[in-house]
């Protein structure tokens, strides 16, 4: 089970995320509570080993914009989400880093389908720690895909049985309010997302 762990913003949690075993860890680059400027970002990645994805999310910002962002920072994936057109994933394709398409369940859910290489199947408030219906996606999503939206060390086990993903995103779940995140909660979701 691939684990992505988002929205970090303190050296402490990219360890604690590193050590707990994540794949991929986020850092949010657009409007909310875990928002990091592309230099705090820069900081962060510097501190995570090669075999672990950095990811910088970015939610409606322009393709030149998330393009500098990405530059800055040095993260090796970048992830848009929400509705951007499909042109904004061609626009990047020059830049070298993976792409990633975070959607809601009525979007297209064939990953590749806007040349990402990893989709992200989201509630339809993305970061808003809200679980929704699971397993009304089980069997569309096709390729590398994460389930996201309202998981937690309680839940995520339900939720993979629900939905079936190759992988899981977490932000809100692993914090003790919006934006603080917990060493803790951050190891209790990897060990139960992958028991
Ligand atoms: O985490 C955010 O604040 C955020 C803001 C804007 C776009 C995406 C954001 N995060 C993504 O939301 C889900 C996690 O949601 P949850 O808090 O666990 O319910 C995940 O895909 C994050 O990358």
């Amino acid at each position: 089970m691939y684990v992505k762990i988002c929205g970090l913003s303190e050296p402490e949690h990219v360890a604690a995320a590193v050590e707990a075993g994540a794949d991929a860890i986020g850092f949010v680059m657009t409007r909310s509570p875990r928002r990091v400027t592309p230099e705090r970002a820069a900081e962060l990645a510097a501190l995570v080993p090669g075999h672990v994805l950095t990811v910088g999310v970015f939610r409606g910002e322009d393709p030149e914009t998330v393009r500098v962002a990405a530059l800055v920072s040095g993260v090796r994936a970048v992830q848009l989400h929400g509705k951007h057109p499909h042109g904004d994933f061609t626009a990047l394709k020059d830049l070298g880093r993976s792409l990633v398409r975070a959607v809601d369940a009525a979007a297209d859910l064939r990953c590749g389908a806007f040349d990402e290489d990893l989709l992200i199947v989201d509630a339809p408030h993305a970061g808003s720690g809200q679980p929704w219906d699971w397993a009304a996606v089980r069997g569309r999503p096709s390729g590398r895909w994460m389930l996201a939206g309202g998981l937690g060390p309680a839940n995520v086990a339900e939720a993979v049985a629900a939905a079936a993903p190759w992988g899981v995103d977490v932000s809100s779940g692993v914090e003790t309010s919006p934006g603080v995140k917990d060493p803790a909660l951050i190891a209790a979701f990897l060990a139960a997302a992958r028991p």
